[in-house]
């Protein structure tokens, strides 16, 4: 499968984001220098997922005179990170739209059959007319990412986007397939998943390395 070519995945080049995940990859880097590059790369990736943000115009007054200004329209919009990983991107989206909702999606993934078991899920009413942006570090073999955007569209959620950091070639093709309407967004295209279902060279587990759990 040809990535570039589908219009649906932005696979990001910019040298800032490989120069940050580059840093990530390293088993050296602190807990905390990990979680400060998590929360500028999903920044840095939002700053381009948000481009397509609808804007209005409303009358501002300027000291000098009232003119028509460019606002973001719509209802807010919803950030929905896949727990626990996800949430290490949040605090990032959110330094560029203060005012998003959060919902949360909780999903751990068998560690012998890769399955995802979901236990929890709270969105932002109503999610019908939100942009939706669904985040999480790792595309592994794309179940989590799957299943967490099968239940936000069973809530009535229309509008969806998916932000990771790096995916598996093998978990970008299957949520490309199971969810084609889905934007995603990429910071680096690894090369496999191991015998594990992690990816390689991959950054080991992303939630262990945000919150210090290992
Ligand atoms: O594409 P997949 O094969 O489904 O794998 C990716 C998932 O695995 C990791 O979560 P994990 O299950 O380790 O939970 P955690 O975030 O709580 O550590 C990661 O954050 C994704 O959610
Ligand atoms: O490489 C991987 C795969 C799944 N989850 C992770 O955190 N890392
Ligand atoms: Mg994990």
């Amino acid at each position: 499968m040809n990535f570039n070519e589908n219009s649906n995945i932005t696979i990001f080049k910019h040298p800032l984001i490989q120069h940050k995940i580059s840093k990530l990859r390293d088993k050296n880097t602190s807990t905390k220098e990990f979680r400060q590059l998590v929360e500028e790369i999903a920044m840095l990736e939002g700053f381009e997922a948000l481009s397509d943000l609808p804007l209005e115009q409303v009358e501002v007054e300027t000291p000098l005179e009232k003119t028509m200004a460019p606002h973001i329209a719509g209802p807010k919009l919803a950030i929905v990170p896949i727990l626990r990983a996800g949430l290490g991107m949040v605090s990032g989206i959110l330094a560029l739209v203060p005012n998003a909702r959060v919902g949360h999606i909780g999903m751990y993934r068998d560690e012998e059959t890769f399955i995802p078991h979901p236990y929890y899920c709270k969105l932002p009413k109503p999610i019908d007319k939100r942009l939706i942006v669904v985040t999480d570090p790792m595309l592994a073999t794309g179940g989590s990412a799957i299943d967490a955007i099968d239940q936000i569209k069973k809530e009535g959620g229309k509008h969806i986007k998916f932000m990771c950091i790096i995916a598996a070639p093998e978990g970008l093709e299957a949520l490309s397939k199971a969810h084609p309407d889905v934007e995603i967004y990429v910071g680096c295209l690894d090369r496999e998943l191991n015998e594990n279902a992690y990816i390689c060279p991959g950054l080991g587990d992303a939630g262990d390395r945000i919150f210090g759990t290992k």
